[in-house]
């Protein structure tokens, strides 16, 4: 089966640090039992209550560029300093067997996805005002002061690049961004299941069975 023949619904979450992208999709894994999330490898060190195979598996730089080589990868990318990839492992067996997956991951890995996977739902959140998401950052307190100035200087890059997404959510009150991020995840199911000829597909990808 090639990548893009995958019954299972691809979204990808992208936005700059601070934006809410990781509290808005862990508030929607907990509405939705069908969606999963990708967890990442990263070079970054862990923070705060952070764990391994969890948010994050945590790896070295040399076991990063291993991966690298051996194509384990579907995508990588350089951000903020660190390294960052979506393993095979982590989704393709999930979209075979037709389940939905979220990929949380910054606007190059975004691209990259979208040209493996045409039929990903590609969705870039946006924070209120640079103000605001500066001080999300600060509120959160988990990076220090060079840390967030290298976020805030990066986020500029980052939000030029929405205009490549199919969807903007600006999450400036929380539960009105989750319900945008909802509509969006039933609108694909919806159109998924309009593309199917067989009754019992269609009430399977509508999960009505
Ligand atoms: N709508 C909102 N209003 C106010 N605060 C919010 C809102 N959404 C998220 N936050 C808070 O902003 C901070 C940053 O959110 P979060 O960690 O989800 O961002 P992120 O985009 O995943 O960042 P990173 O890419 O660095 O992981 C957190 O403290 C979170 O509780
Ligand atoms: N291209 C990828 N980007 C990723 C991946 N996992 C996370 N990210 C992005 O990195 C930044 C920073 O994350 P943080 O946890 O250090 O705050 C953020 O934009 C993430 O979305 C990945 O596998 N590939």
């Amino acid at each position: 089966m090639r990548p893009e023949d995958t019954p299972g619904n691809l979204f990808v979450v992208a936005a700059p640090s601070g934006a809410g992208k990781s509290s808005l999709v862990k508030a929607l894994l907990e509405l939705d039992s069908r969606l999963a999330v990708s967890v990442s490898h990263t070079t970054r060190k862990a923070r705060g209550q952070e764990q391994h195979g969890r948010e994050y598996w945590f790896i070295d730089e040399a076991e990063f560029r291993g991966m690298i080589d051996r194509g384990d990868f579907f995508e990588w990318a350089q951000v903020h300093g660190n390294l960052y990839g979506t393993s095979r492992s982590a989704i393709e067996a999930r979209l075979e067997r037709g389940e939905d997956v979220v990929l949380e991951i910054d606007w190059q890995g975004a691209l990259q996805i979208k040209k493996i996977f045409p039929h990903a739902v590609l969705i870039f959140i946006l924070p209120p005002s640079w103000t605001e998401l500066e001080q999300r950052l600060r509120r959160r307190g988990e990076d220090d002061a060079a840390t967030i100035e290298v976020r805030m200087a990066n986020a500029r890059e980052e939000v030029a690049q929405a205009r490549h997404f199919d969807f903007v959510i600006i999450n400036s009150l929380f539960e009105t961004a989750l319900f945008d991020l909802k509509t969006v995840v039933h609108s694909q199911r919806l159109k998924y299941a309009a593309q199917l000829r067989n009754r019992s597909q269609v009430f399977a990808a509508l999960d009505l069975s």
